[in-house]
């Protein structure tokens, strides 16, 4: 019952290596998911943002304005850090029920966390096994830009809002280098799945 955490800063391929992992069989917990469901209308979380950023970051159908809340916080840590203080917990408590549920369904499952801020909020969790995605910041910002059509300075205050890459890289058991074209990336995964037997039965000798 592995339970593996894979992260990477904006842009870095996360998602793409997920559900290679997926089509081999993985199941994927995804964080940006989680925080999304206990920020969901009507949720604690959601009235104690609204109690520290006020009433206008909730919509009049009662859902989060996210792009209210993003450009209230990227660019100021302590609005960053207070947001974290109402979200991480409440998103801790239902990942690890999602762990759960999953080696319940099956025992031997491989569980994959996917966390874009594994480095920041839960480098301390059990993973047996941590998969960082890297790509250069300058090549995510270009993706973010040309690819998902965000500005720029809305990109830069993403990108400056995560930890450095080389910060981010010392957390890494396995990193996937994810600058080059999209079968490298999947070549890469492959290799990481056919070789995880042996590296669990490493972590665990
Ligand atoms: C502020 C919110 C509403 C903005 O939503 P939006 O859809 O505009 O951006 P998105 O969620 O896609 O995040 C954009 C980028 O910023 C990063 N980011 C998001 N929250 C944070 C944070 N608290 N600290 C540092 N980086 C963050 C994300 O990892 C992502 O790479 C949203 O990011 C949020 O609720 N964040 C707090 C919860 C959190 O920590 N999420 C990160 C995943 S665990
Ligand atoms: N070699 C590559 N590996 C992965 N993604 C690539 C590669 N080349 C280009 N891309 C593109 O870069 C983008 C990466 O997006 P993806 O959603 O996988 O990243 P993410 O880390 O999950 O992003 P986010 O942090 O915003 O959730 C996609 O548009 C993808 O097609």
């Amino acid at each position: 019952m592995p339970l593996i955490a894979l992260t990477g800063g904006i842009a870095s391929g996360k998602s793409t290596i997920a559900s290679r992992l997926a089509a081999h069989g993985a199941v994927i917990v995804d964080a940006d998911q989680i925080v999304r469901d206990v920020q969901s209308p009507g949720t604690p979380v959601l009235e104690a943002i609204a109690g520290r950023f006020g009433e206008h970051m909730i919509r009049p159908d009662g859902s989060l304005d996210r792009s209210a809340l993003g450009s209230v916080v990227f660019g100021d840590d302590a609005a960053v850090r207070a947001l974290n203080d109402i979200v991480h917990p409440a998103v801790k408590t239902e990942s690890h029920r999602r762990f759960s549920r999953a080696f319940d369904d099956d025992p031997n499952a491989v569980v994959v966390y996917d966390v874009p801020l594994l480095a920041e909020a839960r480098s301390e969790d059990p993973w047996e096994l941590i998969v960082v995605a890297h790509a250069p910041a300058a090549l995510r910002r270009r993706r973010l830009v040309e690819i998902r059509g965000m500005s720029a300075s809305d990109a830069d205050a993403r990108l400056a809002a995560q930890i450095s890459d080389d910060d981010r890289l010392r957390f890494a058991d396995v990193v996937i280098d994810t600058a080059g074209d999209l079968s490298e990336t999947h070549r890469q995964v492959d290799e990481l799945w056919a070789s995880l037997p042996a590296r669990i039965a490493g972590t665990r000798s």
